[in-house]
């Protein structure tokens, strides 16, 4: 699979642009402020619809203006897919595929899927818990598709037990009613505790090798689900019983907050390095290989359910490699089609730079260096 044709109208600093790219190695360069990022972000967005530096989608419209528009042409195994979507201030994206009305995630054609890293964001480690259930999630819901589905249901039950647990600070009398939402809840908690653990243990051994490929520290790297239902080993059939135990125990808290505090909604992943927890006592150097390797995992893992390579997208990494690693992203996984930018086009060797398509970016334009 890859992006072979670009439109954007008004989207972040680009005014109207239109691009072929090549089906291997992409190269955008040019100065600092320019759109390098901006242009990343646009075929993030079209493959995942998710932006990437911000949590609203008003932001990836040009400053004053009250529409955006994106459209991809991709190229797949099944043909050529063609997407579009439309943004508009103070209403719901509209997407479409192939003309035709999309209006869920898990309605997108599956195939299409990018795969960004960044040095300066290094939120997957460092950030809240709720920045690795969102990346977990995404990824998951790509490759199970019934688990878009328990997430749905899940967080629409927990929506209404919420609800619920703040009319009993007032009025008792209701708690009866709690039972079908502990009964829905679960269920649903945990079909995806079980995904979330079947998907992490097959992560897991792709994160190791990327590290230590990428980092050569020989240290036992770990990498955990931290589970706010159960904390002590128990087998996925006892799961269900163990969750409603938990659900049951948390009640005291979660009247008092009104709020429900335990399960997936409040759970984290743990990376340990040599025994030390990388989230809180990782140096720079360390989060940002972590974060590469799990980016990288993420590619293979992709590869491996679907046979399909997802895009990936590296914004200003090159600087943090060596040569021959660099030469290894750019050069030897001829099956990717890697978007690359840089503003220092001399950190590419002209070798591989003859093998990509070259393109400059300025003031939110883009011209075809060669
Ligand atoms: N919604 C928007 N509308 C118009 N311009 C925007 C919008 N969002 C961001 N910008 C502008 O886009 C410009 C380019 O940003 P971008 O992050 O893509 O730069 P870059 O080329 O990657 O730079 P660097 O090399 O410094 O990372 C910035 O000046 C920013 O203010």
């Amino acid at each position: 699979m890859h992006l072979e044709k670009i439109r954007l109208f008004n989207f972040r600093n680009f005014k109207e642009l239109e691009a072929d790219f090549s089906k291997g190695l992409n190269i955008f360069f040019g100065d600092n402020a320019q759109g390098k990022t901006n242009l990343l972000e646009a075929i993030y967005f079209l493959c995942n619809l998710k932006p990437v530096r911000t949590n609203k989608e008003q932001h990836l419209i040009f400053f004053e203006e009250e529409k955006a528009y994106l459209k991809g042409v991709f190229s797949t195994f099944f043909g050529s897919v063609d997407r579009e979507i439309w943004l508009n201030l103070g209403d719901k994206k509209k997407v479409r595929e192939c003309g035709v009305e999309k209006k869920r995630f898990s309605e997108l054609f599956w195939q299409i899927h990018a795969v960004f890293f960044s040095p300066d964001d290094l939120s997957l480690v460092k950030g809240k818990p709720s920045e690795r259930r969102r990346f977990l999630d995404l990824i998951i819901s790509r490759l199970r598709p019934k688990y878009g589905r328990y997430l749905a249901e899940y967080n629409r039950a927990l929506f209404q037990r919420n609800i619920l647990l703040k009319q009993l600070k007032h009025n008792r009398t209701l708690i009866s009613a709690l039972e079908v939402w502990d009964e829905q809840i679960s269920e649903l908690g945990t079909a995806i505790l079980k995904t979330r653990m079947d998907f992490l243990e097959k992560l897991y051994p792709w994160v190791k090798k990327y590290y230590l490929y990428f980092s050569r520290d020989e240290r036992q790297l770990e990498l955990n689900y931290e589970n706010t239902c159960f904390t002590e080993k128990i087998l996925p059939d006892s799961f269900r019983e163990a969750y409603a135990l938990a659900l049951r125990k948390s009640l005291p808290h979660d009247l008092e907050s009104g709020f429900t505090q335990v399960g997936p909604h409040r759970d984290d992943l743990q990376f340990l390095l040599g025994g030390r927890d990388l989230r809180y006592f990782g140096s720079q150097g360390e989060q940002r290989t972590l974060c590469l390797s799990i980016k990288f995992a993420e590619m293979r893992m992709f590869f491996e359910v679907t046979g399909i390579s997802p895009i990936l997208l590296l914004d200003d990494a090159l600087s943090e490699l060596d040569k021959y690693r660099r030469k290894w992203i750019l050069e030897e996984n001829k099956e990717w089609q890697v978007f690359v930018t840089t503003s220092d086009i001399s950190a590419i060797p002209d070798d591989i730079l003859k093998k990509g398509s070259v393109f400059r970016i300025e003031a939110g334009t883009l011209g075809r260096w060669f």
